[in-house]
């Protein structure tokens, strides 16, 4: 059975909730939702929820903190592999807040600096990367790596190089953070390494527009010559989605949405149900068009993990 290991940090999130809010005015007093989310771990919750045959783990560090025993309890409800999630004896995990506009267009805050995944490499022994290496695919984004202690990365890429070594497929989605790294210039390094390292790259036009100021999905194909993907999923928000994949291209018209609520991870959802599809040697223009339709229904709902029986029972009627 396939086991794919997804590498970063979950958060408690926070979000307005919309329909327990009379009056989007009141700025002293709001209701707000806690939930728990954070971007690889929602592509292995997506991937688990449409393809609960394939199993999913999440590498990360969270505290002893009841918020820490509730994402623990949360990711054994989403049957999420929890062995490698290790608990700090001084850290608490981070949180953020989703702010959505009228178009449903998601910003973020964040309060992480001081998060337990922070310092999650020095949990990661190397009886701990044999295990990870007996996996089948490793995913991790942009900001996994802008959340390790700078100090940590090489460890990270020490890692990264064994695993790959050990024929383990490396899946990264850049999703530039911008505030969350100390120059452009590092996130470029830090993105360029990845992507040299990667089978399987998943990128946004966004992360190159604000990165590098590429604006269409055919200069992120061009800028994406230089590395060597299996293959390449390049997402562009409602427009056509292109991927290659051995030499050939594939195009992907988005199913339109009209009610969309909140953007919160629509690319992780995408992600997630794309590689499950591909794990499970679906081809890749059904690939394409299940994770679209996961990441269509996914922007309907507030958060990033929307309500599980209403996602697995609209997924199960899309599914070949
Ligand atoms: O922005 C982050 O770091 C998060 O992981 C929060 C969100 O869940 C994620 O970005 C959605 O893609």
């Amino acid at each position: 059975m396939s086991n794919i290991y997804v590498f970063g940090e979950c958060m408690i999130e926070l979000r307005v909730d919309k329909a327990l809010n009379s009056s989007q005015n009141d700025t002293s007093s709001k209701i707000l939702k806690q939930a728990f989310a954070g971007d690889v771990l929602n592509t292995a919750i997506y991937l688990k929820r449409t393809f609960p045959a394939l199993n999913a783990h999440f590498v990360s560090a969270v505290g002893h903190d009841k918020f820490s025993v509730d994402m623990l309890n949360f990711l054994k409800e989403e049957h999420i592999g929890c062995d490698f999630v290790f608990q700090s004896d001084n850290k608490i995990p981070g949180l953020y807040a989703i702010e959505t506009d009228e178009t449903g267009e998601r910003t973020f805050n964040y309060w992480r600096e001081n998060s337990a995944a922070k310092e999650v490499m020095p949990f990661i022994t190397q009886d701990v990367i044999g295990k990870l290496a007996e996996g089948d695919m490793f995913f991790f984004s942009g900001i996994s790596l802008a959340v390790i202690t700078a100090s940590d990365r090489p460890l990270f890429w020490k890692m990264l190089a064994q695993l790959k070594s050990a024929g383990v497929s490396i899946v990264f989605d850049p999703n530039y953070r911008a505030r969350m790294w100390e120059t452009p210039e590092q996130a470029k390094e830090q993105f360029e390494k990845a992507f040299s390292l990667s089978d399987i790259a998943l990128p946004g036009v966004d992360d190159f527009q604000q990165l590098y100021g590429i604006k269409t999905a055919d200069e992120v194909y061009n800028f994406c010559q230089q590395f060597n993907f299996e293959e390449l999923v390049i997402k562009n928000g409602e427009a056509e989605i292109l991927c290659y994949h051995q030499g050939k291209q594939y195009q992907f018209s988005v199913i339109p949405v009209t009610n969309v609520v909140d953007t919160t991870s629509a690319g992780d959802s995408f992600n997630g149900a794309y590689l499950g599809a591909r794990i499970n040697k679906q081809d890749i223009d059904s690939a394409l068009k299940i994770a679209s339709q996961a990441a269509g229904f996914v922007i309907q709902h507030q958060g990033a993990i929307v309500p599980k029986v209403a996602f697995t029972q609209f997924i199960e009627k899309q599914l070949p």
